[in-house]
């Protein structure tokens, strides 16, 4: 039976799984929602990067798959390295990520299930950024889901640019994540961010306007 974290927290608890194509906008989104609502942000590439600091279990699993080469002189992660490998290869991918995973699930409902952020007088709204909340079957973690979107040639000049890489490499990271046409299809909210940031931060005013009056509900 699969164990849905919104039931088990209050019922009054809206908790936002944000979500979309790598480099479509998320970050942009949570920001605008910490700066403008205060609403707390947990973030999965966050406890993901936690999962395999040094000393961690998480990390003494990939040097001893990958060897000492996937270490920086500092023995931290080269994250480029790591990058590499899982970006072509989607048998490591999966065993990359049923490593760090479950880590990073159970940040999410540790995060959520105790105080401060289980106390909805306090923190009505919560919002978790991931990246793979479809992928990763991490729904059951959210009681509504926002999708940002832009079109495929913006997401790759925007990717690029913000990570200095090629258009393979783009191309290889996209690749790497459903498709997001699939995603638009299990979205509460799509959030278009082809244009300004500010038309962004427009839809997203009036979705936490809409959805608060109607309680919460899709
Ligand atoms: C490969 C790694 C080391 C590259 O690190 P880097 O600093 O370059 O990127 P960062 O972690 O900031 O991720 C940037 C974006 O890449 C995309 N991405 C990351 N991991 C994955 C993945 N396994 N599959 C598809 N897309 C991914 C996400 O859109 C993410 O927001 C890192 O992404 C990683 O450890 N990935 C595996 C863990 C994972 O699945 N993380 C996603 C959140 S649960
Ligand atoms: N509307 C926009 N116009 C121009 N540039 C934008 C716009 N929205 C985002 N960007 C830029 O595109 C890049 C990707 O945006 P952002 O980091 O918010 O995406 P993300 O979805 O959080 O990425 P990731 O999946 O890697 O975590 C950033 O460099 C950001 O400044």
């Amino acid at each position: 039976m699969t164990t849905n974290l919104a039931d088990q927290t209050s019922s009054s608890l809206r908790i936002i799984g944000l979500t979309g194509g790598i480099a479509m906008g998320k970050t942009l989104v949570s920001e605008y929602l910490s700066t403008q609502y205060k609403l707390p942000i947990l973030d999965a590439d966050i406890y993901a990067r936690e999962a395999v600091l040094p000393d961690s279990s998480g990390l003494q699993s990939i040097v001893d798959r990958y060897g000492s080469g996937v270490l920086l002189p500092d023995r931290t992660l080269n994250r480029q390295r790591l990058g590499e490998i899982i970006f072509s290869s989607p048998a490591e991918r999966l065993w990359v990520e049923q490593c760090i995973h479950p880590y990073v699930r159970d940040r999410f409902v540790q995060a959520i299930s105790h105080p401060p952020l289980n106390d909805p007088q306090h923190y009505p709204i919560v919002v978790m950024v991931v990246p793979l909340l479809f992928e990763a079957r991490m729904t059951d973690l959210v009681t509504e889901t926002w999708v940002v979107i832009c079109s495929e040639d913006q997401q790759i000049e925007r990717l690029m640019n913000r990570d200095r890489l090629t258009l393979d490499q783009a191309h290889a990271r996209i690749n790497s994540q459903m498709e997001i046409t699939k995603k638009k299809v299990h979205a509460t909210v799509i959030l278009d961010n082809s244009s300004t940031p500010e038309a962004l931060y427009h839809q997203v005013d009036r979705h936490i306007a809409q959805q608060t009056h109607a309680g919460g509900q899709n």
